[in-house]
């Protein structure tokens, strides 16, 4: 069984014992009072290579990365250093998030967020949008095309921004045949953990230049994204390298002036 399959496996025994006690109608009632999100798709599409900052305390493939006791005043950090976006991790086993995490966060900070997690059911679009996301990580490897297909038009119709990932070229053409309108290339393999700088660049030439191509994992600081840039992305999105760093707030204004040089913004 590959990582993803186990990640998977424990993502729905967590989502079946919340949906026990929370059915999907009640799930729904209180999706009522919330307003509507930002649109994280329109901040990504201004001029530009974007930054989104990730709330990430562990990864299958390191372990503990960082204790992050408040990740509120992470994200006012990441807010303050420029983020578009500020994603935060979900999934409890493997990356110790919650959708408490969420929560805080959203109460924290006004920058659009990201519920990142592993989606295979519509009752975790309802949460994402009750606990505050403008924008759902769908992973095109976790689902099958039909799922992925409905998962795309459902986060649409509630107000959130699919962001569809991708790691090959076949998954490139499940993500566009689905529609998608924002895909990220993560150089990780979710199979075996392996990351791959060299995915980007390999897959971007597969994806229109009207969608927004996301660039996905090991990005280590600046040179970084001028790189991916320079293959095509319009935002990048970091984990480790801001978490494990002394000064997230530094490390993510670092990111977004690299990010908002003149040169790029004629470009994207
Ligand atoms: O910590 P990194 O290497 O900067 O990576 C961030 C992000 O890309 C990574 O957390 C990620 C990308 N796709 C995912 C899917 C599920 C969980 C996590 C991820």
């Amino acid at each position: 069984m590959s990582v993803l399959d186990e990640i998977l496996d424990g993502v729905r025994a967590d989502l079946a014992q919340r949906q026990a006690e929370l059915p999907l109608d009640r799930l729904k009632a209180q999706a009522e009072s919330v307003p509507v999100p930002k649109d994280a798709e329109a901040a990504l599409r201004r001029p530009g290579v974007h930054v989104i900052a990730e709330v990430k305390r562990a990864s299958p493939s390191k372990g503990p990365l960082a204790a992050i006791s408040d990740p509120a005043a992470l994200a006012r950090d990441y807010e303050a250093g420029g983020a578009t976006l500020i994603s935060v991790l979900t999934e409890q086993r493997r990356f110790n998030g919650s959708l408490d995490d969420l929560r805080a966060v959203h109460a924290a900070v006004e920058t659009p967020l990201l519920r990142k997690d592993f989606v295979v059911s519509s009752y975790q679009l309802w949460e994402a949008r009750v606990f505050g996301a403008s924008a759902i990580l769908l992973i095109v490897a976790a689902l099958t095309q039909e799922a992925l297909v409905s998962l795309v038009e459902r986060a649409r119709s509630l107000d959130l921004t699919p962001l569809v990932e991708v790691h090959d070229e076949e998954e490139v053409a499940r993500a566009l045949d689905a529609g998608a309108t924002v895909i990220g290339v993560n150089a990780r393999n979710l199979k075996t953990l392996e990351v791959d700088r060299d995915t980007f660049a390999r897959l971007a030439p597969l994806i229109p230049a009207d969608r927004v191509r996301i660039a996905e994992s090991g990005i280590r600081g600046p040179h970084d994204l001028l790189a991916y840039a320079g293959a095509g992305a319009g935002a990048v999105l970091v984990g480790e390298s801001l978490v494990r760093g002394r000064n997230p707030r530094e490390a993510v204004a670092d990111l977004v002036t690299a990010g908002a040089h003149p040169a790029l913004r004629d470009r994207n």
